[in-house]
């Protein structure tokens, strides 16, 4: 995964982002150090006085989010206005997301909101797709879907806990292949091809679903809007 963007840049990116959201909305809050800025953002105009409700996206943008004042609600009571979520790599309107196996329900909120804004560094835009896919599994199907992934060109590697024996498991209780494809000419076709593997629960691949990307750098902040 591309962590090499100084924390200034995505401070830039997600404060720009936090900048959208406006009194009454209900905001899906992404997972990572990019989105962490804009949900620390949000948080203080919480704090200054504005009626927003968050919808987390993992444990982490949970308990940051409650750490942050942010009232919470899930899907089942509300509709999503504003997602903003960062990415691992932008290339045009698509992303891969997943460096924190959070994937699976970023992909829930973020494809739920009216709109999506994608937070990021430089050094997550790149012309062609081509970082491995974060694909979750269900943890009796790792084997099944390794197979079927490298059958589809590509090379799964059961992600590694670091502080922890054995593998990543995520917030659902499952695993994660991170499945190599190199550089990736059909994110639509591959996207489809993983989400029809019986065992995957969601892959990283984010094709077509965002509406702006803010590009932060120390000094500013770019912003793409995507017609989608
Ligand atoms: O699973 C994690 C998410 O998809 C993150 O949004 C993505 O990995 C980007 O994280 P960061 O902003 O820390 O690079």
């Amino acid at each position: 995964m591309k962590q090499g963007g100084s924390d200034a840049a995505k401070q830039a990116a997600g404060e720009s982002a936090a900048e959208a959201v406006e009194d009454g909305m209900v905001v899906g809050l992404g997972t990572g150090s990019t989105a962490a800025h804009a949900i620390r953002a949000i948080g203080r105009a919480v704090d200054a006085g504005l009626d927003i409700v968050g919808v987390p996206t993992s444990f982490q943008s949970r308990e940051l989010a409650r750490d942050c004042g942010i009232p919470l609600a899930d899907l089942d009571d509300v509709s999503v206005d504003l997602a903003i979520d960062g990415a691992d790599e932008v290339a045009g309107g698509d992303l891969i997301k997943g460096g924190g196996a959070a994937h699976a329900r970023e992909k829930v909120v973020d494809a739920s909101a009216d709109r999506f804004l994608v937070v990021a560094d430089p050094t997550k835009e790149a012309d062609h797709l081509s970082v491995p896919v974060p694909v979750e599994v269900l943890p009796m199907a790792r084997s099944t879907v390794a197979v079927a992934v490298a059958e589809l060109g590509g090379d799964p590697e059961l992600r590694r806990a670091e502080r922890k024996d054995g593998p990543v498991v995520t917030d659902n209780g499952n695993l994660v292949l991170d499945c190599d494809f190199g550089d990736i000419e059909d994110p639509a076709g591959l996207a489809s091809d993983l989400s029809t593997l019986p065992g995957v629960v969601e892959h990283g691949l984010f094709v077509d679903m965002a509406d702006e990307v803010h590009v932060g750098t120390a000094d500013g902040v770019t912003v793409r809007e995507l017609s989608t």
